[in-house]
């Protein structure tokens, strides 16, 4: 009788496989620059200080950890003639699984699972019907983010089949590691901008016979991220913008850049919104008449919170009919819709995406794994 080799499930609660409930922390880099930096890793009234926040850190680390296992899974598991819907289901199944909850303010996904293809860079996820299959030449960016109580995990790749691809995969892998290294505490927004565009920009590649010096699309950014909020108000550029402004310890980032052999600046010129946010300073007194627009807003708050969801979420908790009020909702201000950005037709743009701490002593590439 044939022995039974039961599969051992690569998929499962993350506390089964951390039973001390500690999480492995990220890449550590010291930081460089002023006197004042460079004296920060021995500090230990400032390392002491830190400590008190583990709970949180570590809240960082278990969602970095499930975000590497789920890429992992991801990548060797999404082939080509797969709907756009199942590559995303793929990923959200695994999340919510590592995440082994379904009280998704507690935590989940950190916002939609982005599946953004080609001269499209970022805020495609489909919504229910759409039929679009995954080809073996697309360029797909995978950006999805997961979250522990609130604490937000924003890191994304460039998944592609075709190996013509490679270089510019690579310029932006470089890029967004160049932004990695020179952001820190007191660095300038500028800086870090200036530091990426001059490793894309030194990259070409050869595509249908062109040859295209790699461009920053100019106008995407990465971010500071709060607890429940993807967006904490800081953009951090990927081109030199001449804004002085400096990162601060304690602050939560997000580094990605985009590379294109477009124009380098995105547009929505088209393709249906997927991607909507609670607005964290909603106009005060908004008039919410519709029933049913009361009604979703209700359920947007006991399900996401100001955490960014997209409508195949609203679908899968039973919810029907929404697109008037939500279209209600995105009208007084409530609500904020983030459509998809396009470069020019027939451009290629890629992504690479890390979370950052800011610690008092040293930075921590919390996402980092040994991919990218
Ligand atoms: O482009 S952003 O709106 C932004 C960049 C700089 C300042 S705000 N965005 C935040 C966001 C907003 C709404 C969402 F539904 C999801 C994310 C960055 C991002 N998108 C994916 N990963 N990271
Ligand atoms: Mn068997
Ligand atoms: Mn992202
Ligand atoms: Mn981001």
């Amino acid at each position: 009788k044939k022995k039974h080799h039961k599969k051992k499930k690569e998929i499962n609660d993350i506390a089964k496989f951390y039973p001390e409930g500690v999480y492995p922390e990220g890449e550590w880099q010291d930081y460089t620059g002023s006197e004042e930096n460079l004296k920060r890793s021995t500090d230990e009234e400032k390392r002491y200080l830190d400590n008190q926040q583990n709970n949180k850190w570590n809240d960082f680390r278990k969602a970095a950890e499930i975000h590497r296992r789920v890429r992992k899974y991801a990548k060797k598991t999404i082939q080509p003639g797969m709907t756009m819907i199942q590559v995303c289901e793929t990923i959200e199944n695994a999340v919510r699984t590592f995440c082994g909850t379904e009280d998704s303010l507690k935590s989940g996904m950190g916002f939609p699972c982005g599946v953004s293809l080609n001269n499209c860079a970022a805020h495609y996820t489909p919504n229910a019907g759409d039929k679009t299959v995954l080809d073996y030449n697309d360029v797909m960016k995978v950006d999805f983010g997961v979250h522990v109580n609130g604490n937000i995990i924003d890191c994304a790749f460039t998944h592609t089949f075709n190996p013509r691809y490679d270089p510019l995969l690579e310029a932006v892998r470089e890029a967004t590691n160049a932004g990695i290294n020179a952001a820190g505490i007191d660095a300038r927004l500028t800086d870090i901008g200036e530091a990426v565009e001059e490793v894309m920009e030194s990259h070409e590649v050869e595509l249908d016979g062109h040859t295209y010096t790699v461009k920053c699309i100019r106008n995407l950014n990465g971010h500071n991220i709060a607890p429940f909020r993807i967006h904490g108000g800081v953009s951090i550029p990927i081109v030199k913008n001449g804004d002085n402004t400096k990162l601060e310890e304690g602050q939560t980032i997000a580094i990605e850049t985009f590379g294109s052999t477009g124009k380098g600046y995105v547009d929505y010129s088209g393709g249906e919104v997927s991607h909507y946010m609670k607005n964290s300073n909603p106009p005060p007194n908004a008039p919410v008449r519709l029933s049913s627009a009361r009604h979703l807003l209700q359920v947007i708050d006991k399900n996401f919170g100001t955490i960014p969801f997209c409508r195949r979420y609203l679908d899968r908790i039973g919810e029907e009919k929404y697109l008037l009020a939500l279209r209600q909702l995105v009208k007084v201000g409530l609500v904020t819709e983030h459509p998809p950005l396009f470069d020019t037709r027939g451009s290629y743009t890629a992504q690479f995406e890390h979370t950052i701490l800011l610690h008092p002593t040293r930075k921590e590439v919390v996402s980092r794994g040994d991919d990218y």
